[in-house]
């Protein structure tokens, strides 16, 4: 039997990835896919990549046939969701949101950060986190939830935390970094990263030849990176745009513990591939190899390198995904996959388009 699903916010960057994973999905079947900007066109005619595959039509934000679906994944900016979110589980629609509105355990910091009052705290304590390999329980207690009934709430983890966070936690959590000193994340996305409407930023002409950060120490990702690893007050993220259309590096530096100061990238390894033992999706590379973008886009996968800096006391650990894939859509359907009792690599692409 398979799963009616629908993507709001069809026609954006994460959406329309969305639509390429759910539409070869065995196990769900896609629905509804809402544009307000294309609703009326065929989806083939919007994106001519599904010429001969789907005859699926966008139709508008608020089509009735998504109270219907057995899922829906919200693929629309930040502080949007929170107008829809409680609506669909109200219906009994289990709901995969790619946006950060149900992220951030507290309240108080999404208005600090996101500018907006929440408006639905209630659903955050309920939620899981989006980012199984981080939090495999949380997804757990979802899926059981929803195998009694229950239409339940995934809050999927941002692109850069995503990347940043299976590159660090390991070292976090098993007690490597120091308990002071910044955790600095360098981390670089390409352009679809910042969806598709072009700003001054990411127009062809100011981002093509061009390397530059932004946001530097004012990026909204860095409370969700912090609660993510624990580490509170002390990542130091600086975000850069590259010029290309998928994929992202997050190079993170950790002060190691005293205690950790005898470490070598190979022990890193070794640990690490302990830790991320069962998870397909992330693999990491032996120590004095290190991952780039070209090996992960088109793929759900992470690619992981380490290397250890013995005088200065450092971890470097460095993660590659593909923003769209594992860092949106891919991991939404990852995690819905999980909550509907599926095996997590269903309909997922393994490998990266390998030239
Ligand atoms: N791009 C990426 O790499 C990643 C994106 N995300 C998240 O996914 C979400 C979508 O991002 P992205 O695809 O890049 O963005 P886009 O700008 O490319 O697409 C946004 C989509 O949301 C719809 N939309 C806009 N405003 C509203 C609204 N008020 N209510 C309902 N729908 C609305 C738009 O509809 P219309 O077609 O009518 O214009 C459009 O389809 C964001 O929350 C983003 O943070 C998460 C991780 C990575
Ligand atoms: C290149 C670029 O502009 N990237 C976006 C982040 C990507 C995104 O979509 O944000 P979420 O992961 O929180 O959903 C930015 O820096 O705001």
């Amino acid at each position: 039997m398979a799963y009616a699903a629908g993507v709001v916010g069809a026609a954006g960057y994460a959406g329309v990835e969305l639509v390429r994973l759910l539409l070869a999905h065995p196990d769900f079947e896609l629905r509804a896919i809402t544009s307000n900007a294309d609703a009326g066109q065929a989806l083939a005619s919007v994106y001519p990549a599904f010429a001969g595959v789907s005859d699926l039509v966008f139709t508008t934000h608020d089509d009735p046939a998504l109270a219907g679906c057995d899922v829906v994944f919200l693929a629309v900016p930040h502080t949007a969701a929170l107008a829809v979110v409680p609506q669909l589980l109200a219906s009994g629609v289990t709901v995969v949101d790619l946006s950060a509105d149900y992220r951030l355990d507290d309240p108080a910091v999404y208005e600090r950060w996101y500018g907006v009052a929440h408006t639905s705290p209630e659903l955050i304590t309920e939620r899981a986190f989006g980012l199984p390999e981080l939090f495999a329980d949380d997804l757990a207690r979802l899926a059981e939830r929803h195998a009694a009934g229950d239409a339940v709430l995934v809050a999927c983890a941002g692109c850069f935390p995503t990347a940043t966070s299976l590159a660090a936690a390991p070292a976090m959590r098993l007690g490597w970094v120091a308990d002071e000193g910044p955790v600095v994340v360098d981390a670089i996305s390409g352009v679809t990263g910042a969806g598709k409407t072009p700003s001054a930023r990411t127009h062809f002409c100011s981002a093509d030849e061009n390397l530059e950060a932004y946001n530097v120490c004012r990026h909204r990702h860095t409370p969700e990176i912090e609660q993510i690893l624990g580490a509170s007050g002390r990542v130091v993220f600086t975000p850069h745009l590259a010029p290309l259309r998928r994929g992202l590096l997050s190079t993170v530096t950790l002060p190691l513990a005293p205690g950790a100061r005898g470490l070598t990238a190979e022990d890193a390894v070794a640990c690490y591939r302990d830790a991320y033992a069962g998870r397909s999706f992330v693999r990491v590379l032996d120590a004095g190899q290190t991952p780039k973008t070209a090996s992960v886009v088109g793929s759900n996968a992470c690619q992981i390198g380490l290397a250890v800096n013995a005088e200065a006391g450092a971890l470097i650990a460095i993660g590659a995904i593909d923003n769209l894939c594992k860092g949106a859509a891919g991991q939404a359907v990852q995690c819905a996959n999980i909550v509907f009792g599926l095996d997590e690599r269903r309909g997922l692409p393994q490998v990266a388009l390998p030239i």
